[in-house]
């Protein structure tokens, strides 16, 4: 059974986090200090990314946002990024994990309010960042 939500109850309720996971794959050139000369040639990585949305559950629908929906728009992101040079996509800047971050953030600009977290990783390597947000 739904409880009413009355506003400034939060500390009590608890806040929900629902997230959705996708992958792409990709290929980039990174200028670096270390390994300059390969990470200067074009490779490639398998992306793994999740987005998190925090809000409370409507009363109505039971859920804080429907996840269907959420999948469909980020499916409109992940074609920007999947099979492309991130060098020559066009907002993202130095293709690194950081930017991954804040392009896909910024591609959930229609969720801005719900928006909590973005992580980005890359299994084969361990490397992983999170943009905390809200
Ligand atoms: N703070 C960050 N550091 C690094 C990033 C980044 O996005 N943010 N990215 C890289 C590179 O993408 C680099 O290509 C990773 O290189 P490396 O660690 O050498 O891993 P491999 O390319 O060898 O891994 P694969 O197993 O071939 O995927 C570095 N630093
Ligand atoms: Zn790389």
């Amino acid at each position: 059974m739904s409880q009413p939500h009355t506003p400034g109850t939060e500390a009590l309720l608890g806040r929900f986090e629902v997230s959705q996971r996708f992958f792409f794959d990709a290929a980039h050139t990174l200028q670096r200090e270390i390994e300059a000369e390969s990470s200067a040639r074009i490779h490639g990585h398998t992306y793994h990314a999740e987005v998190t949305l925090a809000g409370q559950p409507d009363p109505q629908t039971g859920m804080v946002v429907d996840l269907g929906q959420v999948r469909a728009h980020i499916a409109t992101l992940r074609e920007q990024l999947d099979h492309r040079l991130l060098d020559e996509v066009p907002g993202l800047g130095v293709p690194t994990l950081e930017n991954l971050c804040r392009f896909i953030a910024d591609g959930m600009a229609s969720y801005a309010s719900m928006l909590s977290a973005v992580r980005v990783w890359r299994e084969s390597t361990g490397d992983g960042c999170v943009l905390r947000l809200g």
